[in-house]
């Protein structure tokens, strides 16, 4: 009898920097509104599903070991969204995932949202349902806040929670120095230090949107670098004090300004090209303040399937502290 091998199907996707990010106040549902502009950046993690008679999930690369392999995992709750809208059994969906990390977990990069969102597309692949990309993105934003951006990739001004999405112009591309924290920061902690820091002494908040809009259209690096901005930063350097080191090592070091990315404790550094983004790192790794430096550009396109041969990825450039 033939037996027919099933095909796998893999998904690549980015991670994401916020280059602004505004906080307000906390809402009735624990949530607070953003408005943020969010840029796909070169990390990627490839996804994996395949039909099993067993359902799972395994998790490979870096911080693997930090990554849940049950229903807690984002692509999970992906995998049971779209079960439900196929009608079939979310307990048994009859699928199983491979995620290779190439993005810090727990770094404030959107590791997780960007497996669900990789987990949706592949899967609406697999059991060809054929749902468009509005109604994936829908679904997307009923995962998390970040995972239509995972989608979406690229650079796009986020409002709501962060998941309402209007692309943005952005010209030329960015070059990225990444600077990879020992341990993570819990995004509802980090929300809470910031309510904690306004209630009891006031924190400066980040301007309007607009001119790192214009300077995004520019595509003028220096001028970006003045304007980038991020409200969950003190938070962050709250309540990992290091972190305000790590910052002025990256300037020292070359790079034109640094940011905490999304609630950290990874750090992006904006660099005036691809050379000098591989000076800066060089530099910042011998300072000896992260636990691995990474060279990134961005922005890049959101989720998309990647045959299976170039699903082995390419080592990404990286110089180790
Ligand atoms: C801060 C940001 C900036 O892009 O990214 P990360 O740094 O985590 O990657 C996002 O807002 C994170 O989005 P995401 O990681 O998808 O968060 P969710 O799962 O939706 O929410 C996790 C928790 O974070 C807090 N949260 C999240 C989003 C938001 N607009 N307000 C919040 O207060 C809430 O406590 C919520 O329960
Ligand atoms: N597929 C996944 N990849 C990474 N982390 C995940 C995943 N699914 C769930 N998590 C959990 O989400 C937490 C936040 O991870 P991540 O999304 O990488 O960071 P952040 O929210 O800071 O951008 C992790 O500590 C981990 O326990």
């Amino acid at each position: 009898m033939l037996s027919v091998v099933p095909t796998p199907i893999t998904v690549r996707v980015p991670a994401k920097v916020n280059l602004h990010l505004a906080v307000g106040d906390a809402r009735p549902d624990g949530y607070h509104d953003l408005v943020t502009v969010f840029q796909a950046l070169s990390l990627t993690d490839d996804v994996t599903v395949v039909a099993a008679e067993e359902s799972g999930i395994e998790v490979r690369g870096e911080g693997a070991d930090l990554v849940p392999t049950g229903p807690e995992n984002l692509a999970w709750k992906a995998v049971r969204l779209l079960a439900e809208r196929a009608g079939k059994d979310p307990d048994e969906p009859g699928v199983w995932i491979s995620i290779n990390k190439g993005i810090p977990v727990a770094g404030g990069m959107a590791g997780g949202s960007a497996d669900a969102a990789a987990a949706l597309l592949a899967l609406n692949q697999l059991w060809k349902l054929e749902i468009g990309r509005d109604e994936l993105g829908e679904l997307a934003g009923e995962i998390g806040s970040d995972v239509p951006f995972s989608l979406q990739g690229g650079t796009a001004l986020g409002t709501g929670r962060g998941e309402r999405l209007v692309p943005v112009l952005a010209r030329h591309t960015f070059h990225w120095v990444i600077g990879l924290a020992k341990d993570g920061l819990s995004t509802p902690e980090v929300f809470g230090e910031l309510d904690r820091l306004r209630t009891d002494n006031g924190t400066n908040r980040v301007g309007e949107v607009e001119p790192l809009l214009e300077a995004l259209a520019s595509g003028d690096p220096r001028q970006l670098a003045l304007l980038l901005g991020n409200d969950l930063q003190s938070a962050a350097v709250s309540l990992r004090p290091v972190l305000r080191r790590t910052l002025r090592a990256g300037v020292q070091a070359g790079a034109l300004a640094g940011i905490v990315s999304g609630s950290g404790p990874t750090c992006a550094f904006l660099c005036t090209d691809a050379d000098s983004a591989v000076r800066v790192a060089a530099e910042l790794s011998g300072a000896g303040v992260c636990r691995t430096v990474r060279v990134a550009h961005g922005p890049v396109p959101g989720a998309k399937i990647v045959s299976e041969e170039s699903a082995h990825r390419p080592t990404p450039p990286q110089v180790h502290a």
